[in-house]
C-alpha cells in the first residue's frame, strides 16, 4: 500500500504564508546563549484530538472540534475515518494552528478500503474497532517500524469479540479487519501491560456494541492510567457513562455517542521540551493556554520539574517555568528517582535532563517504552552513549550517572520526542545534530520555529511561528 508522507494541510491561518513544516533532514540544535524569557502557546493535544475525531465519528449528529492538532498523526486519523465513510470538513476558526474540524458521520460505517496507521498509535489502536463495526474487509498497515509496535492485543481482543481478523501470525501490522457491521459486545479480558491504547480503542468503540462492554485488564501493570481516564472523561462528555467498579474493570453501556462541539486543549506533553529547557538554559518559559483542569498528563510536569529545581507558578491561563540559572548557568540538577509508569510520554524530555543529574538517578515504569515509536529505552541509551554519557537501560527504565557530554550525532529514529530531547540536550552541549527534525511533524509540526522564537533566534522580523506572541 501506498504509505503516507506528512504534508503541510491546505489552509493558511497565517495570512499570507503557510505555517513551515520541519525539512526531513539535519538540524543543528541550538545552543542557549543565555537564560530564557519565552512566552508561547501550542498546537491542540494529540490524544484529545484523535479521541473526539473518534467519538464524533460514532456519534449521533455532525460535531465541530476548535483549535484540533493539525499534524500527521491527525492527518492519518482524519484519513482513516474518511476511508471508513466519515465526512470530515475543515472549516474557519479561531485558533492560531489551523482551522476548525466539522465531523459528519455517517448512516453506516463503510468498510472494503485500507488504513495508512503511518506510526500513530492511536490510529493503529482506536480504529480496528471501528472497521469491525463496518461492513466488508478492511486492512491496516503503516511505517516499517509501526510493524513492530505491539498489536497482539488489539488483534485477539477482537477476535474473542467474533470478528475476524487476518494476520501474519505475529501480533502486528500489517492485518485485515473484516467487518460484519456488528459487535456483540459483552465480557472481554486483555493483557495491556505493552499500552493503554488497547483499552482506550476498546472503551471509545464499546457503547456501539450491542451489549456493551465489561473489559478486564488481566496483566501485571497498565501503563499510563491519565490517557484512560481522558478516555472515559471525553466519552462522558458525549453522554456515555463508563464505571469501574474495580481496578483495571471497565463497563461501558450499549449507549448513544451524542455529538458535541468541543474545544481542544493545548498539548501539555508537547510542553515538555519547552518547559525542560528553562532548566537547562536557565530562565523562564510561560505556555498560555494551560487548562485549569485536564486529564492530560502533562499537567503532571508542574508536580515533575520541581523535583529537578525548577519553580512552577500558575497565573490565570498560564503556567510558567523558573529553571534559575540552569545547566549553563552552572546549578545543580538534582539526582531523582522517577516513576514515570504514568506518564511515559513525558520520559524523553525528562531523559534529556536527567542525563545533567548530579549523581545517580533513574526514570522507572517505563519498559513499555520499547514498544513506542522507536525503542525509545535502546535509543536513548545510545544516543547518550554517542555523547559520552552513561546512560543505560534497566529492566523497566533508564539509569543516569554523572557524565559530561560532548558533541556528537543525534538520530532522531523517526521519534519526534526522541528528535526533541535531541534539541534539549544541545542547549547545553555544543555540537548536537539531530540528523531529522522532521520526526517532529507527528505531533508539532512547528517545533523547529517554536524553538528557535524561544531561544530568541528568529527577529521580530523574520515570519512569526504560530503561536508565538
Ligand atoms: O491514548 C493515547 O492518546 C496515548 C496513550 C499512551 O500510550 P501508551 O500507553 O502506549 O504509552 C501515550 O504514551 C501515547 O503517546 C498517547
Ligand atoms: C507513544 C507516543 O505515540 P503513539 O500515540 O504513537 O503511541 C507518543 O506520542 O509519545
Amino acid at each position: 500500500m501506498q504509505l503516507s508522507t506528512y504534508s503541510a494541510p491546505d489552509f493558511d491561518p497565517y495570512g499570507d504564508r503557510a505555517p513551515e513544516q520541519p525539512e526531513p533532514g539535519p538540524w543543528a540544535a541550538p545552543t542557549a546563549t543565555g537564560p530564557l524569557d519565552a512566552r508561547l502557546t501550542l498546537p491542540g493535544s494529540k490524544s484529545l484530538t484523535n479521541r473526539e475525531l473518534v467519538l464524533a465519528a460514532l456519534a449521533d449528529g455532525p460535531s465541530l472540534l476548535r483549535r484540533p492538532l493539525h499534524s500527521r498523526d491527525s492527518a492519518l486519523m482524519i484519513e482513516a475515518l474518511r476511508e471508513l465513510g466519515v465526512q470530515i470538513d475543515e472549516v474557519p476558526g479561531d485558533g492560531d494552528f489551523g482551522p476548525d474540524l466539522r465531523i459528519t458521520p455517517p448512516d453506516e460505517l463503510s468498510g472494503s478500503s485500507s488504513i495508512d496507521c503511518g506510526l500513530a498509535g492511536t490510529v493503529m489502536r482506536f480504529v480496528p474497532p471501528l472497521a469491525a463495526l463496518a461492513l466488508g474487509p478492511v486492512v491496516f498497515d503503516g511505517d516499517p517500524h509501526a510493524r513492530k509496535r505491539p498489536m497482539r492485543t488489539t488483534i485477539d481482543s477482537l477476535r474473542a469479540l467474533g470478528v475476524d481478523v487476518a494476520d501474519e501470525g505475529r501480533g502486528a501490522l500489517p492485518f485485515t479487519v473484516h467487518g460484519t457491521g456488528r459487535i456483540e459486545g459483552g465480557e472481554l479480558e486483555i493483557d495491556a501491560s505493552a499500552s493503554s491504547q488497547f483499552v482506550s480503542g476498546l472503551l471509545l468503540a464499546a457503547p456501539r456494541f450491542e451489549q456493551g462492554l465489561t473489559l478486564r485488564h488481566t496483566g501485571e501493570r497498565l501503563p499510563s492510567m491519565p490517557h484512560i481516564e481522558m478516555t472515559i472523561a471525553t466519552l462522558a462528555a458525549r453522554g456515555v457513562q463508563v464505571t469501574s467498579p474495580e481496578p483495571g474493570v471497565w463497563i461501558v453501556p450499549n449507549a448513544p455517542i451524542h455529538a458535541l462541539d468541543v474545544d481542544i486543549e493545548p498539548d501539555l506533553s508537547n510542553a515538555a521540551p519547552f518547559l525542560v529547557a528553562a532548566l537547562v538554559a536557565g530562565g523562564t518559559v510561560t505556555i498560555d493556554g494551560w487548562p485549569a483542569s485536564t486529564t492530560q498528563v502533562g499537567d503532571h510536569l508542574a508536580e515533575i520539574l520541581p523535583r529537578y529545581g525548577a519553580a512552577v507558578h500558575r497565573a490565570g491561563s498560564s503556567l510558567t517555568v523558573d529553571g534559575g540559572v540552569g545547566v549553563l548557568g552552572g546549578a545543580r540538577v538534582p539526582a531523582v528517582d522517577l516513576d514515570l509508569s504514568e506518564g511515559g510520554e513525558l520520559a524523553p524530555s525528562i531523559a534529556a535532563l536527567a542525563a545533567f543529574a548530579d549523581g545517580a538517578s533513574s526514570i522507572t515504569g517505563i519498559a513499555h517504552l520499547r514498544g513506542h515509536e522507536t525503542d525509545r529505552l535502546a535509543a536513548l541509551a545510545a544516543l547518550f552513549a554517542d555523547l559520552g554519557g552513561q546512560v543505560t537501560e534497566i529492566d523497566d527504565g533508564l539509569a543516569f550517572r554523572a557524565q559530561p557530554l560532548h558533541a556528537g550525532p543525534w538520530r532522531a529514529f523517526d521519534d519526534h520526542r526522541i528528535a526533541t530531547a535531541g534539541a534539549i540536550v544541545g542547549l547545553a552541549v555544543p555540537g548536537v545534530t539531530v540528523d531529522d527534525i522532521g520526526a517532529t511533524a507527528k505531533t508539532l509540526p512547528q517545533f523547529p520555529e517554536l524553538w528557535e522564537r524561544m531561544l530568541g533566534l528568529r527577529s521580530a522580523s523574520a515570519p512569526n511561528p504560530a503561536g508565538l506572541l
